[in-house]
């Protein structure tokens, strides 16, 4: 195996706007987008204030009333947004220890009855009272946009280090008004001493273009899979994000840019502070079936992806059904299997496709 790897590359952002340096960052992000499928990003152009001013807000949310939370429950929206409980989620059939708000970049939801279920899944976030959290939405909203800014901004870098033209992936995208990104924030509370489970979450590939991830407490917990199947451990660099490529990414590119399976660790018992991060999945438009799309590559890029050698076999959570299908509907499904007691108030002709016998005895709180 050529190109296994055992840490996670660091690349400075700021070489980009460097012309001197700047072909040493994209040779850097080949190495990273072929042979690892996660890089950690520093001097990111998110500012620094916004993503202070976020992470300080981040305990005050989950230190709402239960009510508060209840008020804005995921189960509330065909659109997947808003407040899932502990242990209401599920990777692998498994509950996940952790408690999450899900929010999304402004949309205005475009389905009508008759259109695909799939167009249902984007709409408005679900926000906590103004009162209860002042100034948290503007900073959320803030945070969010210029991290959708970067997320462009590096598909394109992302396509000169694989030798495109710098708009060749813009085909996945619709206009500004028609795309949604989505991103959580997420609580991994402290295992009770009786717990049986560190899974914080389970091992997973994310399905779409890019992951931003702020890691937003000095927990680690994330670990990275190489390829002989070692995990790797991803702690948290402050000033920093951490990207990693979704399934959708990794199959319009013909498997250049590799995904890689991840989890995360809950906290050890008797930590003082639970771990908190904030993910922001870059999202390709609903319609999009990618095998419509079919990039050429320069054949001494494509070479690049043999000499990286087979990933070993994972259990982890695969995407089958992205080449048949549109973007939207695989998403859907996705979401469906994470939440079901969302799908079941929501989609339930898909939900008792995928659950013939019904909700599943746990992940279903909400
Ligand atoms: O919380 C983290 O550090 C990573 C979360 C993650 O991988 C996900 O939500 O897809
Ligand atoms: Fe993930």
């Amino acid at each position: 195996m050529a190109s296994n790897f055992s840490s996670v590359p660091v690349l400075d952002y700021a070489l980009v706007s460097d012309p001197k340096r700047k072909p040493e960052f994209i040779s850097q992000l080949q190495h990273a987008l072929i042979n690892v499928g996660f890089l950690y990003l520093t001097n990111p152009p998110v500012a620094q204030g916004d993503v202070d001013d976020l992470i300080g807000y981040i305990p005050r949310l989950f230190a709402l009333p239960q009510q508060a939370k209840h008020e804005i429950r995921m189960a509330n929206s065909p659109h997947f947004l808003g407040y899932s409980k502990l242990g209401a989620e599920l990777t692998r059939g498994e509950t996940d220890h952790r408690e999450q708000f899900d929010f999304a970049t402004p949309h205005t939801c475009r389905w009508s009855p008759g259109a695909p279920d799939y167009l249902r899944l984007w709409g408005p976030s679900q926000w906590p009272e103004e009162a209860a959290l002042p100034g948290f939405k503007a900073t959320f909203e803030r945070y969010l946009a210029q991290v959708q800014a970067l997320g462009y901004k590096f598909i394109e870098l992302l396509a000169e280090a694989f030798g495109l033209p710098h708009d060749a992936l813009a085909q996945f995208y619709d206009s500004d008004a028609l795309m949604q990104h989505r991103a959580k924030i997420v609580k991994y509370p402290v295992p009770s001493d009786d717990a049986s489970s560190d899974q914080g979450v389970g091992p997973h590939y994310d399905a779409g273009f890019l992951t931003f991830l702020l890691q937003a407490s000095d927990h680690p917990g994330l670990q990275v899979q190489n390829l002989s199947g070692q995990w790797i451990d991803a702690p948290p660099v402050p000033g920093t994000f951490v990207v990693n490529i979704g399934k959708a990414l990794e199959f319009a590119t013909q498997g250049l840019a590799r995904a890689t399976s991840h989890r995360v660790l809950s906290p050890p018992k008797g930590s003082p502070t639970p771990r908190y991060s904030v993910p922001f999945f870059q999202n390709i438009s609903l319609d999009t079936r990618l095998t419509e799309h079919v990039l050429q590559f320069p054949a001494e890029i494509l070479q690049l992806k043999e000499q990286r050698g087979a990933a070993a076999a994972t259990d982890s959570v695969n995407f089958t059904e992205f080449d048949r299908e549109p973007s939207g509907r695989v998403n859907l499904i996705g979401r469906v299997k994470s939440h079901p007691d969302v799908a079941a108030a929501h989609y339930p002709d898909l939900f008792k496709q995928i659950f013939p016998d019904g909700l599943p005895a746990q992940g279903s709180a909400y």
